[in-house]
């Protein structure tokens, strides 16, 4: 049977040239380093940084794929790759552009949202620190 082109293997790993110009292109605030992409998220406060934690692990348990997680008071680094395939694969980019939509949501920066978003105007409801 022929091999459907279009078909995304979940198991194929991407060379660390093509990963490098899919996040340049597509997540520009993630990087390659030795073998995961990785982002920090900066936050205000220890909530901030559960905030963040917490929602990582929602949308890995949805996902069924699990990054590594490293935090201190006021950053968590993400860590993708996909230990079956031993290296990073479409399962890995798709997630992390999930977290980013997610985590790096501002509806009060958006036209057109009814949404006003965390106020930078009060300290005490200071969140994440968006890059
Ligand atoms: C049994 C289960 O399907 C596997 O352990 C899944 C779950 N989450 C995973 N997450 C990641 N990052 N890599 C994996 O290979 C992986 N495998």
């Amino acid at each position: 049977m022929a091999v459907d082109p279009n078909t995304i293997d979940p198991k194929k790993t991407l060379a660390d040239e093509e990963v490098a110009a899919r996040l340049a292109a597509e997540l520009p605030k993630w990087k390659l380093v030795d073998g995961w992409i990785r982002r920090t998220y900066r936050t205000s406060s220890w909530k901030g940084t559960l905030m963040v934690i917490n929602t990582v692990g929602h949308l890995a348990e949805a996902a069924w794929h699990h990054p590594d997680l490293t935090a201190s008071y006021a950053w968590v680094e993400v860590r993708l790759m996909s230990h079956d395939a031993k290296g990073i694969t479409e399962r890995d980019l798709q997630l992390a552009k999930k977290i980013e939509d997610v985590v790096g949501w501002q509806p009060g920066i958006e036209p057109e949202s009814a949404l006003e978003g965390t106020p930078r105007s009060d300290l005490r409801f200071a969140y994440i620190k968006y890059d």
